[in-house]
């Protein structure tokens, strides 16, 4: 898990008075770069002490910024032939569960395509590269963009659910959790802080969003919780969340909740504010 930003009381009192003395958000932004503060976590800083969401801050700011995903509506969409439901929105961050996004049939045959191809699943390090973490105790794999006809059609059905190119999306990430194995609260986002950022983003930029796809229904435990918000979504077989974020955003925190009894299988599929390149994992 990343640290939190730590906002200095002066640091806080000096944001707020720059704006209270009517300067704008941009004015503070230029200033602190002036003082030799990193702009993205400026950005992060400036959002936290003016409780603004990120991307009110980056749409106030003209930011140039990648591509966004539009969140679906609902009561329900119909994609690709299947109607998914929605029975549950949140708004900070941006969450939709969607009901019936994956058939049981493409399930189960997910399953089946990466069984034989599961590893230990690793985190990315500070320095960008890939590293077993006690974290994360999953088995997992990953496919190429495209890989196989069943691969290639739902990263075409969130493309169009969630108005972004397929081009955007990294390999989706199949990963299977045991009985007690869980996956710590983390971010999605890469933090702009860290020394590997500027590698990991230099292709096709920050993440934008993630679908963490239900392959089974675990008997028992095995749920995405949100702690920031106090939201538990229920892993039940071809469902998913979706949630969106920016770099930087706190309210994204989440976690693969320890299965208490039997396994626990999704399909991960993360986006990227530019194309990220054919037949590559990262
Ligand atoms: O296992 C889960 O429910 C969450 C998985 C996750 O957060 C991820 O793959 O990034
Ligand atoms: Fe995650």
């Amino acid at each position: 898990m990343y640290p939190r930003v730590t906002i200095t009381p002066e640091l806080r009192e000096w944001i707020l008075a720059t704006t209270r003395a009517g300067h704008g958000v941009d004015d503070v932004l230029r200033l602190m770069k002036e003082n030799g503060y990193d702009p993205r976590q400026s950005r992060s800083i400036v959002a936290e002490v003016m409780k603004l969401p990120l991307a009110a801050l980056h749409a106030s700011t003209g930011k140039p910024g990648g591509l966004r995903t539009t969140h679906p509506e609902a009561p329900e969409v119909v994609v690709d032939g299947r109607t998914i439901g929605i029975p549950l929105s949140v708004d900070a961050p941006a969450l939709r569960v969607l009901d019936g996004l994956l058939s049981e049939r493409e399930c189960a045959d997910l399953i089946e395509l990466a069984r034989p191809r599961l590893q230990r699943a690793l985190t990315v390090d500070s320095d960008g590269k890939q590293q077993i973490d006690q974290r994360r105790t999953s088995e997992g794999m990953f496919f190429r963009a495209g890989e196989t006809p069943l691969v290639a059609a739902i990263e075409q059905r969130l493309a169009q659910l969630l108005g972004v190119p397929a081009s955007h999306g990294e390999g989706l990430q199949i990963l299977h959790y045991g009985p007690g194995q869980e996956y710590e609260p983390h971010y999605d986002w890469f933090d702009p802080a860290l020394p590997g950022y500027d590698k990991l983003t230099a292709r096709a930029g920050q993440r934008i969003a993630s679908v963490v796809m239900y392959l089974n229904t675990p008997e028992r435990g095995g749920g995405t919780a949100f702690p920031e918000i106090g939201l538990t979504v229920t892993a039940r077989r071809g469902a998913a969340v979706y949630f969106a974020y920016e770099g930087g955003d706190q309210s994204s925190l989440h976690a693969g909740l320890p299965v208490l009894q039997g396994e626990k299988w999704i399909a991960t599929h993360w986006l990227r504010e530019r194309p990220f390149g054919q037949g590559s994992k990262r």
